[in-house]
């Protein structure tokens, strides 16, 4: 079911700094900032030969990783995103095999434009698993 690791995700409070020290210590690509506001964040993509980090803040009231950041206000690693070839067979199968699937089940577009789903961490070892259509 889940084919390629799409993105590893860190959420932190002050986006700008994590920006600034994957670009300037870390001498890596990082995209302009993206608003998100049905999602609740702000997020940019570190681009890697091989997959991409999102270094995500909340955004707005109600945002779904507030808790998380005033929890790790250091930032901490927030999620992992997994690719999947059909994102409704692929949550039809864990819902089947008792897997909670976050918000009301139906995929939303994520910051690639592809549809994306939330799997719940206490289901998949303590980790926020993103599922995206790839
Ligand atoms: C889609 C756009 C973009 C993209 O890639 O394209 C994104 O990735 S946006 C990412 C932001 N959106 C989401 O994260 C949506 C899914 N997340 C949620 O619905 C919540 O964050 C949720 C339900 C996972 C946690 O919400 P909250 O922290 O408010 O709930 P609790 O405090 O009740 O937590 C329950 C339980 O889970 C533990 N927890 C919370 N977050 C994480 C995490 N990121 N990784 C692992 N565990 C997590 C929390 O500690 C609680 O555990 P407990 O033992 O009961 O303390
Ligand atoms: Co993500």
């Amino acid at each position: 079911m889940i084919g390629r690791l799409n993105h590893v995700a860190i959420a932190v409070s002050d986006l700008a700094a994590a920006t600034a020290t994957y670009k300037n210590t870390l001498g890596a690509k990082v995209s302009e900032p993206e608003s998100l506001p049905e999602h609740g964040v702000t997020v940019v993509f570190v681009e890697l030969p091989n997959a991409k980090i999102e270094l995500l803040q909340p955004l707005g009231e109600g945002s779904p990783i507030a808790g998380f950041v005033a929890k790790n206000p250091a930032g901490g690693i927030h999620h992992l995103c997994y690719e999947v070839d059909d994102i409704l067979t692929a949550r039809d199968q864990l819902k089947a095999a008792g897997a909670r699937v976050l918000g009301d089940g139906e995929p939303k577009i994520g910051a690639h434009g592809k549809p994306v789903l939330f799997l719940h961490p206490k289901d998949f070892n303590g980790a926020l698993v993103e599922l995206e259509q790839a």
